[in-house]
């Protein structure tokens, strides 16, 4: 599985965290940035993260603001993309079996480093369900048209 990540300047420190975590478990990934802790728009830096879910180059994305917010609303304007906002276990989760979500949005103003370390694990090993969740995922793609 091969990962995009990025951030803004207020996930700099959750991102490199994550990075390590993805080194430990030994998960390619690609990462966005930004490489200094200026002040940068999460807009600029969830699109390529998002375009290249989106054309299949990577498998999943990783994206982290503040809170998490800005980037996943923006993440989710891309066509495919289903990015889940998720700051608890039981959702990253759930958002995996039944979502199928492609993309990982979390808030290092709202959690710590060992919660998003679980979270990120949790959500890389779990797989989509199918079945019912199957047609909703659809229905989801449908709204794009
Ligand atoms: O988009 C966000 C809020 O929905 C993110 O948390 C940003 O990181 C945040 O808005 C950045 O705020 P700052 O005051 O410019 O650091």
């Amino acid at each position: 599985m091969k990962i995009a990540i990025s951030s803004d300047h207020g996930g700099n420190n959750l991102r490199r965290e994550i990075m390590e975590l993805l080194d430990e478990l030994q998960i390619q990934y690609e990462d966005f940035g930004p490489q200094t802790t200026d002040s940068v728009d999460y807009p600029d830096f969830a699109k390529p993260v998002a375009e290249g879910v989106a054309s299949g180059e990577f498998e999943r994305g990783i994206l982290i603001c503040g809170t998490g917010i800005g980037m996943s609303i923006a993440a989710n304007k891309v066509k495919g993309i289903r990015c889940a906002l998720v700051h608890d276990v039981f959702s990253a989760k759930a958002t995996r079996n039944h979502n199928d979500s492609n993309i990982l949005a979390m808030g290092e103003r709202v959690i710590g480093p060992g919660l998003a370390r679980e979270i990120v694990s949790t959500w890389l090993n779990t797989d989509f369900e199918g079945g019912r969740h199957t047609r909703r995922v659809e229905k989801i793609s449908k709204l794009e048209d």
